[in-house]
């Protein structure tokens, strides 16, 4: 499958999922991310989802990873849409949002995070496929910054989505995912 038809069907499935399914399939993304063994996290990059795009509930996990380490850093994306770049911001319970000119919302705060210093990502994408290669909307963020972080960063993408038979036209630029979470699996690449 090429990335550009992944997008088109998995867009369309997603926009179809019930809010019955949808809370149901948070919480079993959220049962089957705790299945998988962690290392003790000190910098988490999660993301504001979109909620007319039926994006996943990232905040059951990242609120429980917040319980298990108290002074976890919680970071949100801030685009430059111009170039296209993201950077991860150091978040607070007390930290506002505003919606940007694609309707995300984002941390008015600006305390940048290096790359480097991210332990975990989560991810957001429509579907991956078997080799744990991502789809997202289109435009390169996720590789981008991904590209730009320590080995080491464990990369974990949610998908209310079963990996699909391999990606065709996967380039240089992308970055395998470590995990993704469905509501049926976690899967380990
Ligand atoms: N919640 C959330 N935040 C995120 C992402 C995401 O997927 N979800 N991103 C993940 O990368 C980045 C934003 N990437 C985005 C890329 C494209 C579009 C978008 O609306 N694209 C239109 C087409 C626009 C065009 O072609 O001009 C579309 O998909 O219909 C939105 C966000 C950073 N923040
Ligand atoms: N580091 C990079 N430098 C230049 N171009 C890049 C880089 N990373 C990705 N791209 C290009 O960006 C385009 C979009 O990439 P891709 O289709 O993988 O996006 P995506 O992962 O679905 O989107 P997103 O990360 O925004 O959710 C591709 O043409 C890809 O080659």
């Amino acid at each position: 499958m090429l990335k550009k038809e992944a997008r088109k069907i998995y867009n369309k499935k997603r926009e179809g999922i019930s809010y019955a399914d949808k809370l149901k399939w948070d919480d079993l993304i959220l049962i089957n991310f705790q299945t998988i063994e962690m290392p003790f996290l000190q910098t988490v990059f999660s993301f504001y989802p979109m909620e007319e795009r039926n994006e996943i509930n990232a905040f059951l996990i990242t609120d429980y990873l917040h319980f298990r380490n108290l002074s976890l850093q919680i970071c949100y994306p801030k685009m430059d849409i111009k170039e296209p770049n993201m950077e991860a911001v150091a978040c607070k319970a007390d930290t506002v949002f505003e919606a940007n000119a694609l309707n995300i919302l984002e941390p008015l705060e600006a305390e940048i995070i290096n790359p480097e210093d991210i332990d975990l990502v989560l991810a957001p994408m429509l579907v991956c496929d078997v080799q744990g290669n991502r789809v997202g909307y289109g435009k390169g963020y996720y590789d981008r910054y991904l590209n730009r972080c320590n080995p080491s960063c464990i990369k974990v993408g949610l998908s209310y989505f079963e990996p699909v038979g391999k990606i065709e036209d996967a380039d240089e630029f992308d970055v395998a995912l470590d995990f993704c979470i469905t509501p049926q699996k976690a899967y380990v690449f």
